[in-house]
């Protein structure tokens, strides 16, 4: 397109797909690509990846601004959402419009209802930390295998809220779903991956992108789910228990199309997906910056101590008192980047940006990892420095222009809450309990997984109960 951002120049079809894998092929991450072609051609890039038009965005207030025009708000339409979706757009991740804006009214107003930013969801949690830290006693004389040790527990907070039941520790189909959902995110990329790409290769070979076990994944996720909402219809009573009763109920008044039976599936594995492994990669990001940082474990312990006094495990009250652990668990995110690129978003209709045409339905990727990681705001910032969070007078102090791990604008996340309560009270319960030290002769591999969102590779961790 003309005035387009500039990039590679463009082949025909395939547009610059192979400039995009060469560039992977050597740097591994999606987010580095991007960082890349940014530093070659400036802070807005344009590429054709085989028939989508994708730009992306590098700088802190362009990302700003672009999140806060709602003519960016759309999503792209992913090959992979359809699988998921039966072939329609539902959900609340990537649909748009009114039906976007109803759904998302919906989900925020019903997990509130049912504890979102309460007082019970912070009971919920502190009950799921308990047993969690039970379960780590019971194995903390030998190392235990960071993989999915965070899964359950945090899922089990969100789907009380969903579906009012929690789920065991030692669950074998949630497992197995956990694991689903993680291999797959591994598979999936936010620029789309090939086979959205060039969708007619899918026919061609079918293993292409791990298609196949993609579509195997969302598959079992729905069986899975339209169980639990067959449930659900069986045993409605009057007052709604969880969302998807007050989803049952709304459906019935038939006042809101958007509201059907495909929907309220699709909206539960829209939201089984984004709470689960956001937050447990985050605290196994968490568990794996302690281990290689011992120094400042015993900080945050110490300031647990003086400010807690030695027997009270922190409750989000005392979140305001305990600074340098806020600080530790803010450089955790920033670190982390639990999502590099955001979510895609996607030109509603044709429009500018600082100079340039952006046609109507281009996607849109916020590279959050270069907000957090750029040197020019962040000093040294691939050392683990939690001070950097704190200001001379040893208060918290966060800049939001350079730290946005949870998005901005009308699409902003809306687990913040949840997962901000989680990762305090997850952290400072394990660190309450437990000193965390490497196993010897196994240091762990600080490269993450890539993906669409990135997340440690499994390692070892020696739990050593403190005495507190
Ligand atoms: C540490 C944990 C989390 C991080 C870092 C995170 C990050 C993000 C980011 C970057 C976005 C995209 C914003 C954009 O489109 O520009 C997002 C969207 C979203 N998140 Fe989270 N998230 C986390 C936890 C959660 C949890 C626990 C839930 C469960 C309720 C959740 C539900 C969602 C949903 C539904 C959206 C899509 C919103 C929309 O399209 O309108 N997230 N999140």
């Amino acid at each position: 397109p003309k005035n387009y951002p500039p990039g590679p120049r463009c082949l025909p079809i395939v547009g610059n797909l192979f400039d995009y894998k060469t560039l992977y092929n050597k740097l591994k991450y999606h987010h580095l690509v991007w960082c890349s072609f940014a530093k070659k051609y400036g802070d807005i890039v344009g590429l054709k990846l085989g028939q989508n038009l994708i730009v992306s965005i590098t700088k802190p207030d362009i990302i700003r601004d672009v999140l806060g025009r709602p003519e960016f708000s759309g999503r792209p339409n992913s090959f992979f959402q359809k699988v998921k979706t039966f072939g329609k757009n539902l959900g609340i991740v990537f649909v748009e419009g009114n039906q976007w804006k109803n759904q998302r009214k919906f989900s925020l107003h019903s997990l509130r209802q049912f504890g979102l930013g309460r007082k019970i969801m912070e009971e919920q949690i502190r009950e799921e930390c308990m047993l969690l830290i039970e379960n780590f006693s019971s194995q903390c004389k030998k190392p235990i295998l960071m993989d999915d040790a965070f899964g359950i527990p945090i899922l089990n907070v969100l789907w009380i809220m969903i579906a009012g039941k929690r789920f065991d520790t030692d669950d074998k189909t949630i497992h197995k779903l956990l694991d689903l959902i993680h291999s797959s995110f591994r598979l999936m990329d936010m620029s789309g991956g090939t086979v959205n790409q060039l969708p007619f290769l899918k026919y061609i070979i079918p293993e292409l992108g791990g298609y196949n076990k993609i579509v195997g994944a969302l598959h079992t996720m729905i069986n899975f789910l339209e169980g639990i909402i067959e449930d659900h219809k069986r045993n409605l009573k009057d007052e709604p228990q969880d969302l998807i009763d007050s989803f049952l109920q709304y459906m019935a008044l038939k006042t809101d199309d958007t509201f059907t039976d495909e929907q309220l599936l699709s909206l539960c594995l829209d939201l089984f997906m984004a709470g689960s492994e956001t937050t447990s990669n985050t605290l196994s990001f968490a568990m794996l910056y302690m281990i290689l940082h011992p120094e400042i474990q015993r900080k945050v312990q110490k300031e647990m101590n003086d400010v807690l006094g030695s027997n009270k495990c922190p409750t989000l009250e005392d979140r305001q008192n305990l600074k340098y652990t806020q600080a530790v668990i803010l450089e955790i995110q920033r670190m982390g980047n639990i999502a590099p690129l955001g979510i895609a978003h996607k030109t509603l209709k044709a429009t500018q940006l600082r100079g340039y045409d952006i046609p109507k339905d281009t996607i849109i990727l916020t590279n959050l990892y270069n907000v957090h990681m750029d040197p020019q705001y962040w000093d040294e910032p691939s050392k683990f420095k939690p001070e950097r969070f704190l200001s001379q007078d040893g208060n918290v102090m966060v800049d939001e222009e350079h730290f946005i791990p949870f998005g901005l604008g009308k699409r902003r996340c809306i687990g913040e809450v949840l997962a901000k309560a989680n990762l305090f009270l997850f952290f400072t319960s394990i660190l309450y309990h437990f000193s965390l030290e490497m196993v010897d002769g196994s240091y762990p591999d600080t490269e993450p997984y890539d993906g669409i969102t990135l997340s440690p590779k499994p390692f070892l961790v020696q739990f050593i109960p403190r005495t507190v």
